[in-house]
């Protein structure tokens, strides 16, 4: 099954409350109505960690923000109160932890993994932005925390120097294909990066980091064999925020892992068989050999006396040799099925 992370980021709006409630709606029972069963739930949430020092240039820093989802009058000021601090991210990991999720933290900086003293994350995730970010990843690599790349700025260049720095350390790596447009446009999304990045690099899981506004993309994704899927979620989308828009909610997690995981039960194998589910289908439609005028008891039955009837539990017509040159024990009416008991 596909390891689903559902990307808290940015959307808790600085308030580790609205973090928790987040984990809460992902943690939500995924019911599949139509048949009754329970189908399983994402798997990971996850969250942002990055060092205001080491973020942007200082002219970035001061410049207005005066965005509807501005949450300070300078860009420096946005970022700082969307910025949880270290005991609020093991604040969430530990409540994501009783809640039976594994724990996903991006972390923007080197200085950000002295966080790693307080807990350890599940895996870590270096961001599209930071895959050129050779001694950030080299950072991470060294902890030999298993690693998740997403590619939404780079080529595969880019993609190679990163893995060059990582393989040093560990192979425990998981490419995502991404788009960083947001929201991204259908027609640049090419989900065949996907089919690529398998056949290039059969040794690492591969997966999509979705920015679409929708579902389809992602369920497509798995579909096209993604082991790894990133969505972001957020508890409301009218919500002010960036990235709130753009994400799913309740109804948007559970359409997405219903069919997800729909999808993935209807895999199946790759050879042609019939299923005892078809049976009854089979019993009722099928066709078997039938008379096709009366017949009376004796007569020897030929390929005129005989058409083709539901239901499909006598002689097919590919064993008619079976039936043609028989002779009938019993009278039998126009239009009956010839059972092999009604032949000497
Ligand atoms: C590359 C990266 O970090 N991207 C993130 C994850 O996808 C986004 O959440 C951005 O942080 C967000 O869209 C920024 O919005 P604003 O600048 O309004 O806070
Ligand atoms: C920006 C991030 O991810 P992506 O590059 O996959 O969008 C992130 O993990 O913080």
């Amino acid at each position: 099954m596909a390891y689903i992370i559902g990307e808290i980021g940015q959307n808790h709006n600085g308030s580790v409350d609205i973090a928790k409630l987040i984990v809460d709606v992902v943690t939500r029972q995924v019911d599949d109505k139509l048949f009754g069963t329970v189908l399983k739930g994402m798997d990971a949430v996850k969250l942002t960690k990055r060092d205001l020092d080491y973020e942007l240039s200082a002219s970035q820093m001061s410049r207005p923000y005066d965005s509807p989802n501005s949450f300070g009058k300078t860009y420096g000021e946005h970022r700082a109160f969307l910025e949880l601090d270290d005991h609020q991210h093991l604040d969430v990991y530990n409540y994501a932890k009783e809640k039976g999720l594994d724990f996903v933290e991006t972390l923007c900086a080197p200085s950000c993994l002295k966080m790693l003293n307080l807990f350890t994350p599940d895996k870590l995730k270096v961001a599209s932005r930071d895959l050129t970010n050779l001694p950030l990843i080299e950072a991470m690599a060294e902890t030999k925390i298993p690693i998740i790349l997403s590619t939404g700025m780079a080529g595969e260049k880019e993609l190679n120097d990163a893995l060059n720095v990582i393989e040093k350390h560990h192979n425990d790596i998981t490419i995502l294909h991404c788009v960083s447009q947001y929201p991204t446009e259908y027609k640049n999304v090419n989900l065949k990066t996907i089919t690529y990045l398998k056949r290039m690099y059969p040794n690492y899981k591969i997966g999509y980091s979705d920015h679409t506004i929708g579902i389809a993309t992602p369920i497509a994704a798995v579909a096209m064999g993604a082991e790894v899927i990133e969505k972001h979620i957020t508890l409301d989308r009218q919500m002010k925020g960036t990235d709130q828009a753009g994400s799913l909610s309740v109804d948007g997690i559970y359409r997405m892992m219903r069919d997800i995981r729909n999808l993935e039960n209807s895999f199946g194998e790759e050879l042609m068989k019939i299923e005892d589910s078809v049976d009854s289908a089979r019993h009722k439609l099928e066709r078997s050999i039938a008379s096709n005028k009366d017949l009376n008891k004796g007569a020897v039955l030929r390929e005129e006396d005989i058409h083709l009837l539901s239901p499909g539990d006598g002689v097919k017509w590919i064993d008619k040799s079976l039936i043609i040159g028989k002779k009938l024990k019993n009278d039998l009416p126009k239009d009956e099925i010839i059972y092999l008991n009604n032949i000497e």
